[in-house]
């Protein structure tokens, strides 16, 4: 395999390997599996986006892709049997702008909330959950106004505030600020910790959510899932026996390899396409 991987360990999924196998073992049992998840009846590749397709950037609309792994994206979603997803935090109209990804390839947009799988697709809030999402936006940009270096994302489904131009002391009041102004006004939301980001939203959809519901749309035998944040737990804890989960970076997870960042991962998905093309399917 030419993937770089810093070994962290192989184990199965659900485990936290960190640290429990030797570097040339890890790599050893991470090409194994890769091998054999790309015979695989069916494959679902699920890919998050910032910090494991696209490296981060300051400005969220900045990201792209890394060439190599849309290069993999474009070789996999071509070969027969084989489904590719993109299952990301971002709002749906964000992930089509940043990805440029062709319509054969699946998106699922804020957290699972939103799904571009057969044709168009549209949030639909209740009037509750319009009455909810008021609330957070009022609490979420006047808690945001006094900081420039503090911005407020909007989502169909909610809002996310943006910290990682701010220094610590700021994040902290801001993020303080808004968990106790969210807590007494709109204790009906729900909360996602990501990378330099707090969000709010009126659905409690995951990523392991989305990973089931695409596991079953596309009738897949087999899942390949790679994620970097914390959200993207949620989809590793949803992979069962036989599928693979790749973390892109540092922190726990429950994915069963790791590799540093956003190049690796286009290396092993690199990887993946070329076996998938030249091995038979199970
Ligand atoms: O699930 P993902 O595809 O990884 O999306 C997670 C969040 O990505 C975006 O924010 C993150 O990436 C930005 C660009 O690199 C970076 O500036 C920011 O600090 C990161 O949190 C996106 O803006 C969010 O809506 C997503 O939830």
């Amino acid at each position: 395999m030419s993937a770089d991987t810093t070994p962290t360990g192989a184990a199965p999924a659900g485990a936290t390997p960190a640290g429990a196998t030797p570097a040339g073992a890890a790599e050893t049992a991470m090409a194994d599996a890769l091998g054999r998840i790309a015979t695989a009846g069916h494959l679902l590749v699920a890919l998050d986006f910032d910090g494991t397709l696209a490296p981060e950037v300051d400005a969220p609309r900045a990201a792209r892709a890394l060439p190599e792994a849309q290069d993999a994206i474009l070789r996999l979603v071509a070969l027969p049997d084989t489904s590719v997803a993109l299952v990301s935090g971002r709002a749906l109209d964000s992930l089509i702008e940043v990805a440029e990804a062709p319509n054969t390839v699946l998106l699922v947009g804020s957290h699972g909330v939103e799904y571009r799988v057969d044709g168009e697709a549209e949030v639909s809030l209740s009037p509750e959950e319009q009455k909810l999402r008021g609330a957070l936006e009022t609490i979420l940009t006047e808690t945001a106004a006094p900081y420039d270096d503090v911005h407020v994302e909007e989502k169909p489904a909610g809002f996310a505030l943006h910290t990682r131009l701010a220094d610590e002391s700021v994040t902290d009041l801001v993020l303080a600020e808004a968990r106790r102004r969210v807590a007494a006004e709109a204790p009906a939301a729900t909360e996602r910790v990501g990378k330099n980001v707090l969000e709010f939203a009126v659905r409690s959809a995951s990523k392991g959510d989305a990973i089931a519901r695409l596991r079953e749309i596309t009738g897949a035998s087999a899942v390949f899932f790679a994620g970097d944040d914390v959200t993207d737990e949620d989809g590793f804890r949803a992979l069962a026996a036989g599928d693979f989960g790749l973390k892109s970076g540092h922190g726990d997870t429950a994915a069963a390899y790791r590799v540093a960042g956003p190049p690796e991962v286009a290396h092993v998905l690199d990887d993946l396409a070329e076996l998938r093309a030249h091995l038979g399917r199970s």
